[in-house]
């Protein structure tokens, strides 16, 4: 059969990764997430100490040293997924917390960051055969995509799930600044210059605020399998 490009964009925790993890393993795809990407540029930069005490970015310093950064992905056959890695170290769990997820958005919103990390998606796509989730997929990194889906749910909905996620993680979680943080990241993401998060017109929209996940599935399944007849 034929392989496609899916386009999964939407909000942050809006169960874009669940679906798009779900359905490239049904259907033997390469799954990429964006997000992980950024998160790795944050994980740099912090530990680069990139950041002014104001939360802006020092981006003359990160530009220069961009070409240090080289991200990867390995399957993990445990998890049954695939895990991050920085510079050839396994960064999974470092990218995933409040630190990271509280500097990524200034990170994202720079030209040159995205410039990079579009030229990489791309390169990773060009065969096809890819489930690739993110904010600017379907807008800007596949245009041409096959299969373009935009999820959304209410933010309320979204910061529970997360901080449900931490709390069976055994994680420290304040539903508060989980929701406070949905929140901001959702307005830098729509109101950034350049490649701001929206729906690109071709895309089918999901609202899963009041789905289970083996629904939200369900419909993905459903929906690959129309484009690809
Ligand atoms: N329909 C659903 N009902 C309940 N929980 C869900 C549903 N969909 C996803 N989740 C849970 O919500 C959390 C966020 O999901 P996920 O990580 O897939 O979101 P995401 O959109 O990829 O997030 P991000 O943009 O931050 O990477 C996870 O704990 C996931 O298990
Ligand atoms: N294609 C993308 C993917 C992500 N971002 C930015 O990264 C942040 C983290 O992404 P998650 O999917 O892990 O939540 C997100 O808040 C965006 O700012 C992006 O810009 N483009």
């Amino acid at each position: 059969m034929k392989k496609i490009v899916i386009a999964i964009d939407g909000f942050s925790s809006c169960g874009k990764s669940t679906m798009a993890k779900d359905l490239a393993r049904r259907i033997g795809y390469v799954y990429v997430d964006t997000g992980a990407m950024y998160r790795s540029v944050t994980l740099f930069a912090l530990n680069h100490h990139l950041f002014n005490e104001d939360g802006s970015v020092k981006a003359d310093q990160l530009e220069k040293l961009m070409p240090e950064v080289n991200i990867s992905f390995k399957f993990n056959t445990e998890t049954g997924r695939p895990d991050t890695y920085l510079n050839g170290v396994c960064v999974e769990n470092d990218i995933r917390g409040m630190e990271v997820s509280s500097h990524v958005s200034p990170i994202a919103a720079i030209p040159f960051v995205r410039e990079a990390l579009v030229a990489q998606q791309q390169r990773m796509g060009g065969d096809k055969g890819i489930v690739m989730d993110g904010r600017d997929i379907g807008t800007t990194v596949f245009p041409e995509a096959e299969l373009k889906i935009f999820v959304t749910a209410s933010a309320e909905v979204r910061a529970q799930r997360r901080y449900d996620e931490l709390k069976a993680k055994g994680a420290e979680a304040n539903y508060d600044d989980i929701l406070k943080n949905v929140q901001e990241r959702d307005y830098i993401d729509t109101h950034r210059e350049v490649s701001p998060l929206r729906k690109a017109d071709d895309a089918l929209e999901l609202d899963n605020s009041h789905m289970t996940i083996e629904e939200q599935n369900a419909w993905l399944m459903q929906r690959f399998e129309q484009a690809t007849k």
